[in-house]
């Protein structure tokens, strides 16, 4: 019922040159967008170039920031008009390296949630615990209080339209990925918050992703959960093959 969603957060790698043979190898590969919506969320210096190879294909350009305003005094920042103007589709939004490093908190991503909508793109919700609240038990009050404060305020219209990510801080980057029936029942846990805040239809409908050391090697177990709808890959989505591979898994995982 919900499309599988691959999306890449190439963060701050890659060249120019790189950006454009990996698009070009990946282009032609990626199914169709009802069979697996895919997602490249690569540096900002490279999205229009890639959104430009990428008018033919099925494989959508995403940013992994923006600013809330439309414009101004903002030296460095990205504006999401600037994003909608050259055809970037999503933006990842609260990312935990963005809030642990940019000081980014649940209230300028709640206001970047709400600069999204109005720019006609898809915001990539990311939530999840450190190592000291999962070890405290903490996981499902810190998901639940993230997940409501990035989207207080949204029209269930649109939140309908909302991918989040659940990340657990702890799995990100260090191949020590969270186990998939746990990331499941943390999922269920964000699920439950959406149907209480906007309606069990709306929550039905929101994709929720799982992040943190995905790899084509244990893709299919997250993919295997009912609560699990794709992921949000970093290092593995840096290679055009191993990209590929977690897409065909998506595409015949559910
Ligand atoms: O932060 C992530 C994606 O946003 C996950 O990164 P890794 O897949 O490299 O652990």
């Amino acid at each position: 019922m919900r499309t599988p969603i691959v999306a890449g957060n190439w963060k701050m790698h890659k060249t120019w040159e790189e950006a454009v043979q990996f698009t070009n190898e990946v282009k032609e590969g990626v199914p169709t967008v009802d069979e697996v919506e895919t997602v490249v969320c690569a540096p900002a210096l490279f999205l229009k170039e890639m959104v430009d190879l990428t008018t033919d294909s099925s494989l959508a350009i995403g940013a992994q920031t923006m600013h809330e305003e439309e414009q101004g005094a903002f030296t460095g920042e990205i504006s999401p008009v600037a994003l909608q103007n050259i055809g970037v589709r999503y933006v990842i939004i609260g990312h935990s390296e963005r809030r642990e490093m940019f000081n980014e908190t649940d209230k300028s991503v709640n206001k970047k949630v709400h600069a999204a909508f109005k720019h006609g793109l898809i915001p990539i919700i990311c939530c999840g615990e450190t190592l000291s609240e999962y070890e405290n038990q903490e996981t499902k009050e810190v998901v639940t209080f993230q997940v409501d404060a990035a989207l207080h305020g949204i029209k269930r219209e649109e939140v309908k339209n909302v991918v989040i990510a659940y990340e657990p801080i702890w799995a990100i980057g260090t191949g020590k990925s969270s186990r998939a029936k746990e990331a499941n029942e943390t999922c269920r846990t964000i699920r439950t918050a959406l149907a209480q805040q906007f309606g069990d239809d709306v929550a039905k409908q929101v994709r929720l992703l799982y992040g943190g050391s995905v790899k084509p090697d244990n893709m299919k177990s997250f993919m295997e959960q009912d609560q699990i709808d794709g992921a949000l890959v970093g290092g593995a989505s840096l290679e055009a093959d191993s990209f590929l591979q977690l897409v065909e898994v998506a595409k015949h995982g559910k």
